[in-house]
């Protein structure tokens, strides 16, 4: 690989970060009217989309910008470098349909990849302007091409494909596997899939924890996105000598939330993705109705009868068991735990084999510390809100059943999308070594 050539291609996502962030008030717009976005979610997007582009970029250039060199013996050049692995599949979801689909992408390409991109159906005029502009950035025609359409008839059959030379999918756990099973079942050459997939993310509170933070933390991690980020907080663990008081703050601050159009500005919850999503909701609290005890649920507007909008609600479980996969959307379950059982319940977390974030609070160094070598997930908030990765800052991905990593955004990703080829060359055959005329003087 010419060192040239991954400049080049981390000057065309620069210029695709220019035209993202030239396109802000368009792209906000079709995340609004096409995934239900908030504003304020959308220009995180737009800005998390932006980051992706350029800190890729600048990881291209890093790694795949010259060969490194290794050590031999005199008379011997040995050289590793790192190439693109052929055409990858990207298989993004809808709940980020700038941000996960264009660091996927703009990660394949900045690797030296060309790349077949499936956006998630439901919002594929996202992706499909998206993509405009970064041909217009100057990424080929041909290395990259957006396939719109449902999953199992378009990215399904790709999968099974032996000219596909790697599998990068955002999505849930289910598909994820079905995705592994497929890409085993095939002939040929044995491609790597890089999963980012669920998670069962859990908040401990101990009893030195601040109310206050706490009950900010939750809100923010629990139903900003309306619950629909894979990072959000699913299960409160409260100590049961705190529980009340932190329930009732959590209940009030859940009264004054403003769900609504999310067109409007001060609208903090919009709505759900689709009916579908809203049936699987719906099913899901009405066992709850049956199985765990009801502790509030946000007011749903008259007006928005006939919006796609669930309302964000509350339960208190008594028993992990209770929930037995990833519940997609604004509902939060409260487990109380008693201070000696909190080994147990870190267990019993592990135990589902989600990894993918859980938050800490608690003012106790050593407490917190302990929780975070005793949790599996893959990124650990401590006394703040477990939401919204900054790319390059918080590296963002699970582990378990919640991803195979790397993080994207960190600066491991771009590895996993390249070939690694090592060139040893007998300098002696030549004349010999030349490097040693620099020693002379
Ligand atoms: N870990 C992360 O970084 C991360 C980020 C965002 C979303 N998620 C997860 O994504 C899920 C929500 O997104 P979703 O509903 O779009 O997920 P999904 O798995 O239903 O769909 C994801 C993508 O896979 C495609 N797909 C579906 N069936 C397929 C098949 N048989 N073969 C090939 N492709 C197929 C879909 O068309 C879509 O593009 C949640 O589980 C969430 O936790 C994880
Ligand atoms: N990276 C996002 C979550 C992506 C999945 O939905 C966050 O950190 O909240």
């Amino acid at each position: 690989m010419e060192p040239h050539q991954a400049t080049a291609r981390a000057d065309i996502l620069r210029k695709a970060a220019d035209l993202l962030e030239d396109n802000t008030a368009i792209l906000i717009s079709l995340m609004v009217r096409e995934a239900g976005k908030t504003l304020s979610d959308g220009i995180a997007e737009v800005r998390e989309a932006v980051d992706f582009c350029r800190y890729y970029a600048m990881m291209a250039e890093k790694q795949f910008g010259a060969p490194t060199p290794l050590p031999g013996p005199t008379g011997e050049r040995n050289e590793l470098m790192l190439e693109g692995r052929g055409v990858f599949l990207s298989i993004s979801p809808w709940n980020f349909p700038l941000a996960i689909f264009t660091g996927q992408v703009m990660a394949a390409l900045a690797a030296g990849n060309t790349v077949l991109a499936k956006p998630a159906e439901q919002t594929s005029l996202i992706a499909a302007f998206a993509t405009e502009l970064f041909h217009r950035a100057g990424v080929p025609a041909d290395a990259l091409h957006l396939l719109a359409g449902d999953g199992p008839e378009v990215a399904g059959p790709l999968v099974e494909d032996e000219g596909i030379a790697g599998v990068v999918f955002t999505g849930s756990t289910e598909v994820a596997r079905l995705i592994n099973r497929n890409l085993a079942a095939r002939e040929g050459a044995i491609v790597p899939l890089i999963a980012e997939t669920g998670g069962q993310n859990a908040m401990i509170v101990d009893s030195t924890a601040l109310p206050e933070q706490v009950c900010d933390a939750v809100m923010e991690s629990a139903f900003g996105s309306a619950g629909q980020r894979c990072s959000a907080l699913r299960i409160l663990c409260v100590q049961s000598d705190v529980a009340d008081e932190v329930i009732q703050m959590i209940k009030g601050a859940l009264a004054l939330r403003k769900l609504g159009d999310p067109v409007k500005p001060e609208t903090d919850i919009g709505p759900i993705i689709d009916e579908d999503a809203r049936a699987v909701l719906q099913k899901h609290i009405e066992r709850m109705d049956k199985e765990a005890h009801f502790i509030a649920r946000a007011p749903l507007d008259q007006s928005l009868q006939h919006g796609c909008f669930f309302a964000p609600s509350i339960y208190e479980i008594s028993s992990l068991a209770q929930l037995q996969r990833e519940v997609f959307g604004p509902v939060l379950h409260i487990l109380r735990y008693k201070a000696d059982q909190l080994d147990q319940l870190m267990h019993n977390l592990a135990a589902t084999g989600y990894g993918l974030t859980c938050g800490v609070h608690s003012r106790l160094e050593g407490r917190y510390l302990g929780l975070f070598e005793k949790s599996i997930a893959g990124n650990v908030y401590i006394n703040r809100n477990m939401v919204g990765a900054v790319v390059g800052v918080q590296p963002f991905g699970g582990r378990g059943l919640s991803g195979t990593g790397f993080k994207a955004g960190g600066p491991h990703y771009l590895l996993r999308f390249a070939s690694e080829r090592v060139r040893t060359i007998n300098t002696a055959a030549i004349g010999g070594n030349t490097d040693l005329f620099r020693l002379i003087g």
